[in-house]
């Protein structure tokens, strides 16, 4: 399977009249936007509608619904806003007809349907440039555990099965080890079942760090974010962080000095982590009571992101009886 559009690949007509140096993704998505060929008539057929990203994406959501996002989610949500703005105004000056809208569309697309390339003269790019368009291998679904989908320039993509799969049974690619508040934000929906999900803690750590606490577990490489992984032990940064915030004359925390296992916790920072989830699980609870009383929006969007938070909190719960 050959990639049909990437930097190797796009209209000369389309990239000349724009900027050297705008985003491969912005030239990508007004490429798209300006194509008018049969070939191109045919594959969006199979292409997901605009009302499809209103009601899925993020990005369009109302700013009400945007602002009670969790704040992984949202942080992507607001680059998203940022590299938008910054695309959509070089490729405005260059094509003036082409509306707000309809390249938002084709934007949203790209991002949602892209495939990393590796070909040698794409090293020299940085990652964000290396993306590429692949008809129907763009209709596989994401599964924490799917096919595993590679580049090589002999051979071009291949996706390979990690499983036997029965006649009839869908089969899913991996987009990565991703988290249901990034698949969210990039893609517009979020796993029943994930085993790469996890809760971000910021809100309740950053608050009680001192800046010399910040600095030294920057230095240390624990500076965070520090997530909470579904099922899982605390990772290291959060060992380091709990231990530094319950025994601050102690120095250096455990977790700074063997570096081969993630170490025990200790009493007093699980005793502080038990607080800081049922903190955690308020503020989460506090924020959903906003969601069921907000108007704006979709239905639609508004359940998605209850159900967002109703995940979330049930992480929190989770971790809080682990604790006991
Ligand atoms: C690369 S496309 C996959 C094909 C897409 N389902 C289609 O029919 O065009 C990525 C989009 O598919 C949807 N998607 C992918 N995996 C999903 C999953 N596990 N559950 C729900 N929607 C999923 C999301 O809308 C996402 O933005």
């Amino acid at each position: 399977m050959q990639a049909v559009r990437s930097l190797h690949s796009i209209s000369e007509t389309v990239s000349s009249q724009l900027p050297a140096g705008l985003p491969f993704h912005g030239v990508l998505a007004a490429d798209l936007a300006l194509d008018k060929s049969a070939g191109f008539a045919s594959w969006k057929k199979l292409l997901p509608t605009r009302v499809d990203f209103a009601a899925s994406m993020p990005f369009t959501w109302p700013e009400e619904l945007q602002k009670l996002l969790p704040k992984g989610a949202g942080e992507i949500v607001q680059k998203q806003h940022a590299k938008f703005k910054r695309q959509r105004g070089a490729v405005a000056k260059a094509f003036p007809s082409l509306t707000r809208d309809e390249y938002l569309y084709f934007w949203l697309l790209v991002n949602t349907r892209t495939f990393y390339l590796e070909t040698p003269e794409l090293e020299a790019y940085p990652w964000e440039d290396r993306l590429a368009l692949l008809p129907i291998a763009d209709l596989f679904n994401h599964a924490d555990q799917g096919c595993h989908v590679a580049y090589s320039a002999e051979e071009g993509y291949t996706i390979t099965a990690s499983r036997r799969y029965e006649a009839g049974e869908e089969v899913f690619a991996s987009y990565g080890d991703h988290s249901n508040d990034l698949l969210l934000a990039e893609y517009g929906f979020v796993m029943a079942e994930n085993r790469w999900d996890a809760v971000c803690l910021d809100e309740v750590i950053l608050p009680r760090l001192s800046q010399a606490q910040k600095k030294k577990l920057e230095s240390n490489g624990h500076g965070g974010p520090y997530m909470l992984a579904s099922g899982s032990e605390p990772s290291r940064p959060l060992v380091a962080v709990l231990q530094m915030l319950a025994s601050p004359g102690e120095s250096p925390p455990s977790a700074y000095v063997d570096t081969n296992k993630v170490p025990k916790l200790g009493a007093r920072a699980e005793t502080l982590l038990k607080a800081l989830l049922s903190e955690a699980l308020e503020t989460a609870e506090g924020v959903m009571r906003k969601v069921q009383d907000s108007q704006a929006g979709e239905p639609m969007q508004r359940d998605m992101l209850y159900h967002r938070w109703q995940q979330i909190e049930s992480i929190l719960s989770r971790a809080i009886d682990r604790s006991n």
